[in-house]
């Protein structure tokens, strides 16, 4: 009861922040990856992807990551995404800001409600800034990797997808996780549009994004555990003290 006496009902979208936290601890206990669909809504979505379109058309992305084609043995390095980072404050991405915040109540609130107050064994107490990518579609790949291969304090990878009509035959740019313990069994996830895909960002989920025939975009937050990103940043500091 408030003070006026009132019960206060839980309003529609907590019952639905509660409703999606719930399957992402299920998931993400059992499978160590989670996919949730129309996350925002179609309104909510344009808006980050009208933010997001404007921001690639204004060349704020800086190039790709370089990506040598190892495979092909030839040196010739290729560009994968395009990225550029963004703390969701300023009026230009308000809407990246909304979506942030989204993220984080769901993350946070999970964070919350399971048994021993901690989602995977974790307490998380941070984020990294959003950051935004973007493949250009020219065939443009990510190679296999993991997030978080050497303890540097992320546990969760948030990574929103904002890729209207995609065809996955036609454009690609499919994401495809190796979950450890899976076998040769993987998950493949197609960037579609209003998608939210959680993971564990150490060694259990290496992933690639495969090459990619359309302008495919991404939001990605990492989420820090505190004790980890804490015993990073001592090494770090340690490190520093050593150069
Ligand atoms: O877009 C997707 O489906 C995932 C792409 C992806 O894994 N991106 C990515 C991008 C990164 C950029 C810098 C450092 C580490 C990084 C790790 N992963
Ligand atoms: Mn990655």
């Amino acid at each position: 009861r408030d003070e006026e006496g009132i019960i206060e009902e839980p309003c529609a979208e907590q019952e639905v922040v509660d409703e999606m936290c719930r399957i992402v601890i299920r998931d993400m206990d059992q499978f160590g990856v989670c996919v949730v669909d129309n996350f925002l809504g179609y309104k909510k979505g344009m808006a980050v992807l009208e933010e997001v379109t404007d921001m690639y058309t204004k060349g704020v992305f800086k190039d790709g990551q370089l990506v040598s084609n190892k495979a092909k043995n030839d040196l010739k390095t290729i560009r994968g995404d395009q990225i550029t980072w963004v703390d969701g404050k300023d009026e230009s991405c308000e809407n990246i800001g909304m979506l942030i915040s989204q993220v984080d109540a769901i993350i946070l609130r999970a964070n919350k409600m399971v048994k021993n107050g901690k989602i995977g064994n974790y307490t998380i107490n941070g984020r990294t800034k959003a950051m935004v990518a973007c493949y250009p579609g020219d065939g443009t790949h990510y190679v296999k990797h993991v997030d978080n291969p050497n303890r540097d304090g992320r546990c969760i990878t948030a990574i929103y997808y904002l890729n209207k009509d995609w065809n996955i035959k036609a454009n690609g740019g499919l994401l495809r996780i190796f979950p450890e313990g899976w076998q040769d069994k993987v998950a493949d996830i197609e960037p579609f549009f209003d998608r939210i895909l959680f993971f564990w960002s150490d060694r259990r989920n290496p992933h690639e994004v495969q090459p990619a025939f359309k302008t495919r975009y991404a939001i990605t937050l990492w989420y820090f555990d505190a004790s980890e990103r804490q015993e990073a940043c001592r090494r770090h500091q340690a490190e520093c003290k050593l150069v």
